[in-house]
């Protein structure tokens, strides 16, 4: 796919919803006694990866225009499937769904695509086992995973990394064991599992970093209206401010204090962007307007990476713009996404002739000097992909994006979305 660089991008847009709560909304949903009724849904390929897993459990799912409804099963009522789970290229399908399966009454496998087989599944399987589950990997660390029936105890879980990702599966485990399952954080990461637990009636409490959940007798179902994904909003936040000219108004983001570390990076490097219309219900959102203003460079590192990890690629590319040196620290985590998101960001912005170094833990960029267009590799990695369209907007000349169609994992009207705002 070609992409020209744009002039201002101006008016408003919305963008698909939460791919953290989708997941989550499903997965509780199918859980809970009730039907559940799933508005804002992101008809993303990972999050109907995750219904195809339920609905192979034997969770009636249906589709709508406007709703996803989960007619849920309670606690206890998946029922065996008839062949191997697939969770596609969905990290968060992957290790949610094995806390869950880990209670289950019946044997199991789950495999994804040839990126999820890379990813590590080591840090669920070790706190799992340690509640008593029965799990066996590839290598030990990789899907296959295949999951035995086993009687499941709470225990207290002190996270070696900040993933909420891992937070849940033991949170998940912990719905099925005996006794109280406790976790502790190095550092605050997205909350969404722990306010729909309270949200369905589930007793767990936090306690600054420390977090624990009673086992319920059972989940009662609650409609949940989905915000939209500020993981998505930042790439236009970053187009906003980059472009000069721009001043863009992203409707009803979601802006959970545990995912907004992108607005603090992008004010902190002189972002002008403005909050409206805020609202909080299970999880708050508002509107976000962006302004182009000229960016410098900022050291990012510490708690705040958890609070926008999957940002940081996007981030990388405004630091790009940003007069000055922009220095990622403690996000080695990325190394493990969907890419090695390090590697690919540093040889992409290398392309478009940006002075970037990789460094063990993140990367440096020293910015400032206009990027040019250049044909870029996506790595099949969704964010990946929409960080260079972003880069293609702003810089000088033609760029070209291989496999566009990546995006499709959590925002499959991306590029409908920017040739509606070039118009
Ligand atoms: O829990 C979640 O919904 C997610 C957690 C994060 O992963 P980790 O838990 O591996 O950090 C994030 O990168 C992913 O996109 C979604
Ligand atoms: C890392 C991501 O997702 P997941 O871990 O669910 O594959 C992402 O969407 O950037």
């Amino acid at each position: 796919m070609q992409i020209q660089p744009c002039g201002p991008l101006r008016g408003e847009i919305t963008v698909p919803g939460d791919k953290s709560i989708s997941h989550r909304a499903v997965m509780l949903g199918a859980l809970a006694n009730g039907t559940t009724h799933i508005t804002g849904f992101l008809m993303g390929e990972d999050c109907l990866s995750t219904i195809d897993c339920f609905r192979k459990m034997g969770v009636e799912i249906n589709i709508t225009d406007d709703e996803v409804i989960v007619e849920g099963v309670g606690l206890h009522g998946l029922e065996a499937p008839s062949e191997a789970l697939y969770t596609g290229n969905s990290g968060t399908t992957t290790r949610l769904l094995c806390g869950i399966l880990a209670g289950q009454p019946f044997t199991v496998t789950m495999s994804g695509d040839p990126s999820i087989q890379k990813r590590p599944m080591g840090r669920v399987m070790k706190p799992l086992r340690e509640m008593g589950a029965s799990i066996e990997g590839k290598n030990d660390n990789f899907c296959p995973l295949t999951l035995f029936p086993s009687e499941l105890h709470g225990i207290e879980y002190r996270l070696p990394v900040a993933s909420a990702q891992l937070k849940s599966a033991i949170l998940l485990a912990g719905l099925y064991a005996e006794g109280q399952t406790t976790v502790i954080e190095p550092a605050p990461s997205r909350d969404h599992t722990e306010r729909m637990f309270r949200a369905l009636g589930v007793e767990i409490e936090t306690n600054g970093s420390t977090i624990t959940l009673d086992p319920p007798e059972d989940l009662h179902a609650v409609d949940i209206a989905v915000p939209g994904d500020i993981s998505s909003a930042a790439f236009f936040l970053v187009a906003g401010a980059i472009i000069p000219g721009s001043e863009l108004t992203i409707k009803n983001v979601g802006v959970n204090p545990t995912r907004t570390g992108v607005l603090d990076v992008l004010r902190d490097m002189g972002a002008d962007i403005t909050e409206s219309n805020f609202r909080d219900e299970a999880e708050p959102m508002c509107d976000l307007t962006v302004k182009y203003s000229k960016l410098h460079g900022v050291e990012i590192g510490g708690a705040i990476i958890p609070r926008l990890i999957d940002e940081l690629p996007v981030i990388a590319v405004a630091a790009a713009f940003a007069e000055g040196e922009t220095v990622i620290r403690d996000a080695q985590e990325l190394k493990v996404k969907e890419s090695n998101r390090i590697a690919a960001m540093v040889a992409e912005l290398t392309k478009a002739g940006v002075d970037v170094e990789e460094t063990d833990d993140g990367m440096i960029v020293h910015g400032g000097a206009k990027p040019h267009g250049a044909s870029f590799e996506t790595y099949k990695d969704h964010r990946i992909a929409m960080s260079l369209a972003v880069l293609g907007l702003a810089a000088e000349g033609a760029s070209r994006i291989d496999e566009p169609e990546v995006v499709a994992i959590s925002y499959p009207d991306f590029f409908n979305t920017l040739e509606r705002l070039g118009d």
